[in-house]
């Protein structure tokens, strides 16, 4: 191989006499060109890069180093020199950390950065719409000239590590796309996120974590937050859905007996104090309440649920027992999910399958045909074995199911459980037994106060609203009026105000003195209202065409429901007539299916006595007719045995009926001691 002479190289060029050190031929080596270079350098501008040689291998050699090391440096400082909290995305902490990580500082101005409408978690059961869509401050819909509302825009810091500084601490926040998670979630949610700090303690990290909490708390702490439960994703578990927040309704404006609301308060309030807990725990009591709203549609009971879940601060989670969704098994999954402080709204417990008790086998003597009439002493059902019903419709809830549930685990643990219905006598006395339901709260259709309740609520005038009674937000005074002139407008607008309360008033006796009572609900009353929600006059105008339409329609609904109802019992009955019969059936295959194989037994043992007698005639003197005899008599014994199979079956039903008819007896005996359980009968009180 021909070496090349590299001392050679710059012959030619001007500053061809500069000598080239040794190491030149191994840059030479390693950068073709480098000494042609290193000659021109010097013989055009006379630098001598053999001076900074060493330097310069010094600079890459570090690089180089660096550019190996620092990984496993930084890897190092992170295992030992470092905190770190790493967040999951399939938790709701997810959604409180990326909500505070939005509003920073560092976020804002990230060069590299993501931009969502909605930064919660992708994972289904955290789903929450945005809802900052709703704030009423935001702009019009586009419906009255406004500009229409848009998603705002939120930004937070992209892949990779970004430093930021809190209560003087540095913290980093590190995004990575996680590749490695299943495949089945979509590509936003295959991430990890994680904010860590120099030194081993993690305090800053968990004072962090709780202040990102308090914030994203206290955007809800003024609204109540609404689930319901949902059917689960492509045939998964049930679950529950955020399905709304809403501004927390004060306890207030539900129009309802003052008596019965505070008492209805400060039994929750007592319900909800730790020493209660304490207290029924060492009794070895059940920690649960349940309340019962009942009274016809539209009365307030939903509205009732809401405003004490806003004024106690609670969730509230919602499910209808008529819903398709409610059964067992979904009810039971819906149920484990629950949180420990809440509550718990079961509406229409008078759903099908509920409303079928044992008395009503026995002359429906447990109908109370008053609505009206608060429900007899409850029964007392063993604790634990809840009362055998006519069973639901195949897939519906059962009222044993629902027992079985009320019973669990779900209503312990700080539950406030309510149930509405619209039909409290339908109801069976097991399901509304003391310990189960503690208060029944009635509600009725509108009398003659709470129509003028209602009228005022609708117009009066609110704080804070345009006092002409347009209920658009005062205008805001502006800033140039004098002391004088700011008094003036609001002696003004307060005399305004009181004019209107005043009139307000007036109308509303008018109103409710026009409205017969007792005769509709106040959502059909404020139904009327909302119509001429910004002149109260005109509604005194069109109240008599307005009852007279309202009967019509009440009327037409209620020939329409009991159609509905009449079709519906038939089908029960039907479904009910078929089982049936197919028990009878399989029954009666049962029974031909026994006596047949009695018959063949005996048919078989009579031919082996045949066989024998035959056998012994053979042998000695036996009379001859003896096999003919046995013969016979198998048979009729064969006959005998089955029909004895037959009456045995017949008398172990009537003894089954016996024994039921026994134990419904000693329920109901029970029932009348039912204090023995230690339990009070439920408070009924009604507005
Ligand atoms: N007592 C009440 N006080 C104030 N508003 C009421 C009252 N009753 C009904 N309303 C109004 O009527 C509407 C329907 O009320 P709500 O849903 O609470 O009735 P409900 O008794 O739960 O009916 P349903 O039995 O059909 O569920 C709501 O907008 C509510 O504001």
């Amino acid at each position: 191989m021909e070496s090349v002479n590299t001392s050679n190289l710059g012959e030619g060029l001007p500053g061809a006499d500069f000598i080239r050190p040794p190491q030149f031929a191994v840059l030479d080596y390693l950068i073709p060109g480098f000494s042609v270079f290193s000659s021109a350098l010097h013989a055009y501008m006379g630098i001598d890069l053999n001076i900074y040689i060493p330097l310069l291998l010094i600079i890459s050699g570090l690089t180089f180093a660096w550019t190996y090391m620092s990984e496993y440096v930084w890897s190092m400082v992170g295992k030992y020199g470092m905190s770190v909290v790493r967040i999951r995305t399939d938790d709701e902490i997810y959604n409180i950390i990326m909500s505070w990580v939005a509003a920073q500082r560092f976020a804002q101005s990230s060069r590299r950065f993501i931009v969502n409408t909605n930064i919660n978690s992708r994972s289904w059961f955290l789903w929450r719409y945005n809802e900052d869509e709703d704030e009423e401050d935001g702009e019009g819909d586009g419906s009255n000239g406004t500009a229409p509302r848009k998603k705002p825009l939120q930004y937070t810091p992209s892949f990779g590590a970004h430093f930021f500084w809190y209560q003087g601490h540095m913290l980093f926040f590190e995004r990575h796309e996680n590749r490695e998670q299943s495949t089945f979630l979509v590509v936003s949610e295959r991430e990890e996120i994680s904010i860590s700090c120099f030194g081993r303690n993690p305090r800053i990290l968990k004072e962090l974590l709780v202040d990102a909490r308090a914030q994203y708390l206290k955007k809800d702490e003024s609204k109540t937050l609404i689930y319901r439960g949902a059917a689960g994703s492509s045939g998964g578990d049930p679950t529950w859905q955020r399905c709304m927040t809403r501004a927390s309704r004060p306890v207030s404006t539900v129009i309802l007996n003052e008596k019965v609301k505070e008492d209805l308060i400060a039994d929750v309030t007592d319900y909800l104090n730790p020493a209660t807990r304490r207290w029924y725990s060492n009794r070895g009591i059940p920690y649960r309440r349940g309340y019962l709203l009942y009274g016809p549609p539209g009365t307030g009971k939903s509205s009732l649920s809401l405003a004490l879940a806003g004024f106690f601060r609670m969730r509230i989670y919602m499910v209808s027992l008529s819903s398709i969704m409610a059964n067992e098994e979904n009810l039971s999954s819906l149920f484990a999910e629950l949180p420990r402080r809440c509550v718990v709204l079961l509406e229409d417990i008078d759903s099908a399958g509920l409303t079928h008790t044992r008395e009503e086998g026995k002359g429906e003597n447990n109908n109370n045909s008053n609505p009206d009439q608060p429900p007899a002493a409850p029964v007392q059902v063993a604790p634990g074995k809840p009362a055998t019903i006519t069973p639901a419709l195949p897939g519906r809830l059962s009222l044993s199911g629902l027992l079985n549930i009320l019973d669990g685990v779900a209503s312990q643990e700080g539950r406030v459980l309510i149930m509405t219905t619209n039909h409290l006598e339908k109801l069976d006395k097991a399901l509304i037994r003391p310990g189960r339901v503690d208060m029944i709260v009635k509600f009725g259709l509108s009398d003659a106060d709470m129509t003028a309740s209602i009228f005022r609520a609708i117009y009066a005038p609110y704080d804070g609203e345009d006092v002409r009674g347009s209920g658009e937000p005062a205008p805001k005074q502006s800033g140039l009026l004098d002391a004088d002139e700011t008094k003036k407008l609001a002696d003004e607008a307060a005399k305004i105000r009181a004019e209107t309360f005043e009139r307000v008033s007036a109308l509303a006796a008018e109103f409710s003195a026009k409205i017969p009572e007792h005769e509709f609900s106040p959502a059909e009353i404020q139904g009327l209202l909302l119509k001429h929600k910004r002149s109260p006059e005109k509604v005194l105008e069109s109240i008599d065409e307005w009852i007279v339409e309202t009967r019509k329609e009440k009327k037409k609904k209620e020939i329409d429901d009991a159609e509905a109802r009449r079709k519906e019992d038939e089908e029960r009955k039907k479904e009910e007539e078929k089982v049936k019969k197919e028990e009878e059936k399989t029954k009666k295959e049962e029974a031909k299916k026994k006596r047949k194989e009695e018959k063949a037994k005996a048919k078989k043992k009579a031919a082996k006595l045949a066989k024998l007698a035959k056998r012994k005639a053979e042998g000695q003197d036996v009379g001859s007719d003896c096999s003919t005899d046995s013969d016979s008599d198998s048979e009729s014994e064969a006959d005998d045995k089955a029909k004895k199979t037959d009456d045995a079956e017949g008398n172990k039903t009537e003894e089954k009926k016996e024994t039921e008819a026994k134990d419904s007896s000693a329920v109901e005996k029970a029932a009348k001691g039912s204090s023995d359980s230690g339990y009070d009968t439920p408070e009924i009180i009604s507005s």
